[in-house]
């Protein structure tokens, strides 16, 4: 059950697409799809929607052919789209509305509940609302019928940093109720806070696919030591840890992974300060983005 996608392919005119794509959402997961502008993230989704035919390969949701089933498919799942098109003369309220009924939707809780959490005016004309309004209105759309699967193509562009924390918490909530969800994302820190693993698409092909926790495991962490006399910033340098940098008193240390040899190493010397820079999962990633690699 869940998500599967295989050998998915479809090629635009243009040569662009997405080609022999497989991976995996499993049930319960939450699994954040990454990758730079044009890679084919919005393209995937489509073809889970049904939206999509595929020239090969097949996407399927809790066993069910997305594009042959897709009116089945929609009934079970949350989708928010990258750019929602909305209809213009209608308020808030109105299309929630309209969207619940042709759901067939009769519990309104969660709806009025998520309208409460994102604190925003339903009865707002869409024509009138902000970018950042508007994905509130399609985030409410995606949840308030309380799916199993949701879908989300990058759920908090426009959202200022207080709604993207909100956000956050309500993905954490449904993760712990068991729901199966894709997101797209160019934030790595919702990512590395909401996922358990994430793909990495690039040119319409998949070029990694990693486990979160793995990745937070083998994040190289640099610790700067001020330490109290000159004897222990030799301790420090005689010690086999990586070194990068000294300055005075003041010494930059590089670990990764084995913390046992670096707390031993800190215990033989008196310390004055410790500052930590985890490595993120951006810099993790960077090198598929075809952007430098910041040093920390
Ligand atoms: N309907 C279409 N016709 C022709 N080309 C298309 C079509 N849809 C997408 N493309 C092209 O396919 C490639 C993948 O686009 P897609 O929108 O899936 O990327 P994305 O990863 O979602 O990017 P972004 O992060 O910018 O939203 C791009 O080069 C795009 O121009």
């Amino acid at each position: 059950m869940g998500i599967q996608i295989n050998q998915l392919t479809k090629v635009f005119p243009n040569g662009k697409g997405i080609f022999d794509l497989s991976f995996e959402v499993k049930q319960g997961e939450v699994f954040g799809y990454l990758g730079p502008n044009g890679a084919g993230k919005s393209t995937t989704i489509r073809h889970l929607m049904g939206f999509m035919k595929p020239k090969a390969g097949f996407a399927k949701i809790n066993g069910l052919d997305c594009w042959s089933n897709s009116a089945e498919i929609q009934k079970h799942v949350g989708y928010l789209p990258g750019e929602i098109a909305f209809l213009d003369n209608m308020n808030g309220l109105q299309f929630l509305d309209l969207l619940g009924g042709m759901r067939g939707m009769k519990d309104l809780t969660k709806r009025e509940e998520l309208i409460e959490r994102f604190q925003f005016d339903v009865k707002t004309p869409i024509r009138k609302m902000s970018k950042g309004m508007k994905q509130k209105v399609g985030i409410v759309a995606a949840f308030m019928h309380d799916p199993e699967i949701l879908i989300l193509d990058e759920p908090t562009s426009g959202l200022d940093p207080l709604m993207q924390s909100l956000f956050i918490d309500l993905i954490l909530e449904e993760k712990s109720k068991g729901k199966t969800i894709l997101m797209s994302s160019h934030i790595f820190q919702e990512i590395d806070r909401t996922c358990d693993r994430v793909g990495i698409i690039k040119d319409g092909r998949l070029v990694a696919v990693e486990n979160v926790q793995h990745l937070q495991s083998i994040q190289r962490k640099v610790f700067d030591i001020t330490v109290q006399k000159k004897e222990d910033l030799e301790i420090v340098k005689q010690s086999g840890l990586e070194v990068l940098s000294e300055n005075g008193l003041r010494v930059k240390v590089a670990v990764q992974g084995d913390y046992n040899h670096f707390v031993k190493v800190l215990a033989e010397c008196e310390i004055n300060n410790l500052d930590i820079h985890a490595q993120s999962l951006e810099e993790i990633f960077m090198h598929f983005y075809d952007r430098e690699e910041k040093a920390i």
